[in-house]
């Protein structure tokens, strides 16, 4: 569905991602790990069409055999922060996207209001992110990036600032949410534990400069997956990023 083929990203001279491919398929879920600073939210940031523009680039990028230009329709992201507008309520912050794309806003806020009950935000649409928990301001976060439609969901470390167990929760809701409406994902994490009892496929990254370094699928169904099935591939990844974290 999408293949990003030789991605690389220099700053100056610098060297910051070198000859990056890969490929999103719908209906799997994609995790890219990596020590800090190897260049994850770089490749994700580039495949949304937000990377900083001092950044020289040099990729091919292709949807359905077609080569894109970005940023893209088909494609929607979620930066690491939730970056809701404090000033506009969940319901204006989650249909912005639709009337920045040029959609009525009556048409908007319904489509987006239809979608409060399945993210358990029901009753919240005229409440302002300051009023909601950290579990509620991630799944309007969601909603917002949810209601674009799009076919592809790039999400950098969507759960990093939730507590524990609603990390846990929110892990669930997110293959549930995923599960009504088979899309590609690529998201970024630093837990492995997430990753593996998330993903259908590990790309496991390196710095120095940022370059892919194991493709890793995992193909036991997330119902079965436990600590025992799951023991000897996290012990891999948790031994590769070890050696690759400086
Ligand atoms: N605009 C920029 N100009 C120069 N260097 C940059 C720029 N943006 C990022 N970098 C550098 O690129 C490298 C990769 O950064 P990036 O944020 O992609 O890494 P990351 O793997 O996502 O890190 P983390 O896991 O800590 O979020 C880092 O060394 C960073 O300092």
């Amino acid at each position: 569905m999408l293949e990003l083929q030789g991605l690389t990203v220099r700053a100056g001279s610098d060297p910051l991602v070198e000859d990056v491919s890969l490929d999103l398929v719908e209906g799997s879920l994609t995790c890219l790990i990596g020590p800090s600073g190897c260049g994850k939210s770089s490749v994700i940031k580039w495949l949304a069409g937000v990377l900083a523009p001092e950044l020289q680039t040099k990729g091919d990028l292709h949807l359905d055999g077609q080569t894109v230009e970005l940023p893209h329709d088909a494609i929607a992201y979620q930066p690491q922060q939730d970056t809701l507008f404090p000033w506009l309520t969940i319901c204006e912050n989650a249909r912005l996207g639709l009337e920045i794309r040029g959609m009525e806003r009556r048409t908007a806020r319904d489509r987006v209001r239809r979608l409060f009950p399945a993210f358990g935000l029901d009753g919240h649409e005229d409440s302002f992110p300051d009023q909601l928990s950290g579990g509620m301001r991630q799944r309007a976060a969601f909603l917002r990036t949810i209601v674009q439609d799009a076919r592809i969901l790039l999400l950098d470390e969507p759960f990093s600032a939730l507590d524990a167990v609603t990390r846990l929760q929110m892990q669930d809701w997110l293959i549930d949410r995923l599960a009504e409406r088979p899309r590609a994902v690529l998201m970024v994490t630093h837990d492995l534990y997430e990753a593996t009892q998330m993903a259908d496929r590990i790309l496991v990254m390196a710095g120095g400069p940022g370059r892919i370094i194991a493709d890793i699928p995992i193909s036991t169904p997330r119902a079965d997956r436990s600590e025992a099935t799951l023991a000897d591939i996290r012990s891999t990844l948790k031994s590769m990023l070890l050696k690759e974290t400086p």
